[in-house]
């Protein structure tokens, strides 16, 4: 929708989505069938034959049934009138069985004049010779019409032969089962019955074991909780190794690894080890990949399931899969047990918000804190969880002998980065180095995650390999970047000139303003090639990975993201829906300033951190305040306003100039803009991250604690512009 600029949020929320489809999932080694023991084997054969048996088999009986049924097919289809001539009039019919009252079954008895064949179109033939009983087949039939008019004929048509009434041929009424009418009318019934016999045994049956692939879901699986068992034995182990950036993670970690390669010491000791640990860190910082690098390392098999794997729409089907899964993995003791996700099934009870409670999902939680007390340490299991919100679990699952460990994994600094990059650039075809690479791509890579990382690396081998290229490069990589910050390019959407221009000059405005404020960070690139669902083009800037930040940088970043909106005001002299995005993380910002950081004299030196509870936002402070702060951040929105207008107005030949020559080359990157505005005029002291990208750099041993240091994300996290 808007020109806009790509914030850690964004680079989380897009990458997150593209990860989850395409990109690292290929990356990632795949469980292969050889890690599952004989028990867990996904059989196909077997699991053709079994469904065979359940759904098939029962169906094809019925047809069989069907198809043995008495078929009438050996009787001859005749008109009342041949009736009457041929069978009624010689005497022949012994007597008629209406079914349903619409078939005329004709049995007939034999009589001397039958065997003259006096006709040729209707073959008379009798079953019986006189004086014995009455014939048990009937031999034709004929459609009576209604009953009325068939009882009205036959006594018409024996009235003419001049018959005695006492002689009439007898005729009952019957009503018979039409079998396959009936099988019709009541199948989808039996179809549905049948679905839920087949369920239900599943169900009892509890956990069954995934097959490799995992996926493939279907109305079958109901009652299947999706537990990945990884054995022992796997090839597709992993290790420490092929975790980086987490060192302290790993380091806690360990100790877990200790105890299951040897319960037997720490039972002697008497030791008591924690059953538990939560891995507490944003989406694809590798909590799973460190969970089975531990049971990797520890030499144990390793069962995972996702939370929202517990809950089904059918209720008592979370507590049974907990219940199966913690059977499972006592029986293959001592094991991990790793339960992604966990905030699914673990949110504190009662607390349903709009919902209302949830019962399913209490019931399951409820089981799986039983499950965590009712194995002694010495039963070898070991639960590991990951969550992005520790905030909203249960406060039951934090307790002692439960998940009474919190493992953090944050995202990785430059460092980390680093070395992530370094594991997925070997198994790539470079021209150069994976060492030349890494380095600078994990300065142009911050705030992304481990598993954007192997998108990254992923997609520019992708890229590379459509544009026929024997080696991937860094402009496959460059392009790999953009592509997981903003989407795909959508070069051919259709934008009117008009649109076009104003996207320009706006994303011209935060390139100019981001140039000219000191404490604003530089910009890498800037871009008018619409990307993704929303961006009509954004401006990429390098963001410093500080911890802290001062209300002069804040204020800068306020006036840069305001840029957009400014350029369109004084240049084109009309304001479009473009800003929103900006302005609304200029709000975000701005009350974060005042009413968390203390950063206003009005407000003073209190802090109201916003927390979300559920559904409602709580305020822990009085209306009046609630008033400062929205006049305070009003003024103060304002204020950096009137600053970049003037800015802008200043430098309002550039800004156009800038904007001609992004409708011209549609990407415009530092180099470019330093030929139109000249160096910077500040230079910052240390080198930032876009001087590492350029020149590569080199961290010397000693440096490195200081650059982990810089790891934790920045204090105003998501609503910091990047
Ligand atoms: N530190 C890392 N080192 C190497 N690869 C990583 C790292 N972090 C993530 N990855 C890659 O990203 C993939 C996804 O990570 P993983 O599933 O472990 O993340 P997660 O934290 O469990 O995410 P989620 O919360 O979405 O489940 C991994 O399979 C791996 O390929
Ligand atoms: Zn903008």
């Amino acid at each position: 929708m808007s020109p806009t600029r790509i914030t850690r949020s964004t680079i989380q929320r897009r990458s997150r989505r593209s990860r989850k489809g395409t990109g690292v999932t290929s990356l990632t080694p795949k469980v292969s069938s050889e890690d599952y023991n004989s028990k867990f084997k996904w059989n196909f054969k077997e699991d053709v034959m079994k469904k065979f048996q359940e759904l098939l088999a029962p169906l094809l009986f019925l047809g069989l049934m069907l198809a043995t049924l008495p078929k009438g097919s050996s009787a001859q289809e005749i008109s009342f009138q041949e009736f009457k001539n041929k069978l009624l009039e010689p005497g022949l019919v012994d007597h008629i069985v209406v079914s349903n009252k619409s078939v005329a079954k004709v049995y007939v008895r034999s009589s001397p004049s039958s065997n003259q064949g006096q006709d040729s179109d209707i073959h008379i033939t009798t079953s019986h010779l006189p004086g014995r009983e009455s014939p048990s087949k009937y031999k034709y039939y004929f459609n009576i019409g209604s009953v009325d008019s068939f009882e009205e004929k036959l006594e018409e048509a024996q009235e003419a032969l001049g018959r005695d009434p006492r002689v009439y041929v007898p005729v009952t009424y019957t009503s018979e089962i039409n079998w396959f009418q009936e099988l019709m009318r009541y199948a989808p019934t039996a179809l549905i019955v049948g679905l839920i016999y087949v369920a239900g045994k599943r169900m009892k049956s509890g956990i069954s074991i995934g097959g490799p692939g995992g996926g493939g879901r279907s109305i079958f699986s109901i009652g299947k909780a999706q537990v990945t068992k990884m054995d022992k034995n796997s090839k597709n182990k992993v290790f420490f190794k092929d975790v980086a950036g987490c060192d302290e993670a790993k380091q806690e970690i360990m100790e877990f690894v200790h105890f299951l390669k040897n319960p037997k010491k720490y039972e002697e000791l008497g030791a008591k080890i924690p059953k538990g640990a939560l891995l507490v860190g944003p989406p694809g910082t590798g909590k799973t990949l460190l969970a089975k690098a531990t049971a990797g390392e520890s030499d144990v098999p390793f069962l995972s399931i996702s939370g929202s794997d517990f809950m089904e729409m059918f209720v008592g089907v979370g507590p049974s899969r907990v219940r199966n899964l913690f059977q499972e993995a006592r029986k293959c003791a001592p094991s991990i047990v790793f339960i992604d996700e966990i905030d699914a099934i673990g949110r504190a009870r009662g607390r349903g918000g709009f919902s209302g409670g949830n019962d399913e999902r209490e019931s399951t939680l409820n089981q799986l804190l039983v499950e965590m007390d009712g194995f002694g340490t010495t039963s070898g299991v070991v639960v590991l969880a990951g969550t992005n919100r520790p905030d909203i679990l249960d406060k039951a699952l934090l307790r002692p002998g439960r998940f009474d460990r919190q493992i953090a994994i944050d995202k990785p600094d430059i460092n980390g980065r680093d070395q992530i990059f370094r594991i997925y650039l070997k198994k790539l075809k470079l021209d150069k180095e994976p060492s030349f690479y890494s380095q600078r791509l994990a300065a142009l890579t911050p705030g992304f995650a481990g598993a954007d990382i192997a998108n990254v690396c992923n997609e520019a081998a992708l890229i590379a390999a459509r544009s026929e290229n024997a080696q991937i490069t860094i402009q496959h990589f460059e392009a790999a970047i953009d592509r997981v910050i903003g989407g795909l390019e959508k070069k051919n959407k259709v934008i009117s000139k008009l649109e076009r221009r104003t996207v320009a000059y706006h994303e011209s405005g935060h390139a100019v303003a981001g140039w000219f404020l000191e404490h604003a960070e530089p910009l890498l690139k800037v871009t008018i090639v619409p990307r993704g669902t929303a961006a009509l083009g954004f401006a990429q800037y390098v963001p410093s990975e500080n911890l802290l930040m001062t209300k002069e940088q804040l204020f800068d970043m306020t006036c840069m993201t305001l840029g957009g909106r400014a350029a369109e005001e004084v240049l084109i002299g009309k304001i479009s829906t473009g800003a929103q995005n900006d302005l609304e993380k200029v709000t975000k910002m701005t009350y974060a300033q005042v009413a968390v950081y203390s950063f206003s004299e009005k407000v003073g030196l209190l802090s109201f951190p916003q927390r979300e509870d559920g559904f409602e936002m709580t305020k822990p402070y009085s209306s009046q305040t609630a008033s400062i702060i929205d006049t305070e951040v009003r003024e103060w929105v304002a204020k950096a306003y009137e600053k970049t207008v003037d800015l802008i107005k200043t430098h309002k030949e550039q800004v156009a100039q800038i904007a001609e020559l992004l409708l011209e080359k549609e990407v415009l990157h530092q180099d470019d803009l330093v030929r139109v505005l000249g160096e910077r005029p500040f230079k910052s002291a240390e080198p930032t991250n876009y001087d590492r990208f350029k020149q590569g750099f080199q961290v010397e041993e000693s440096d490195k604690s200081a650059e982990v240091s810089d790891a934790s994300p920045s204090p105003l996290g998501n609503v910091v512009p990047t």
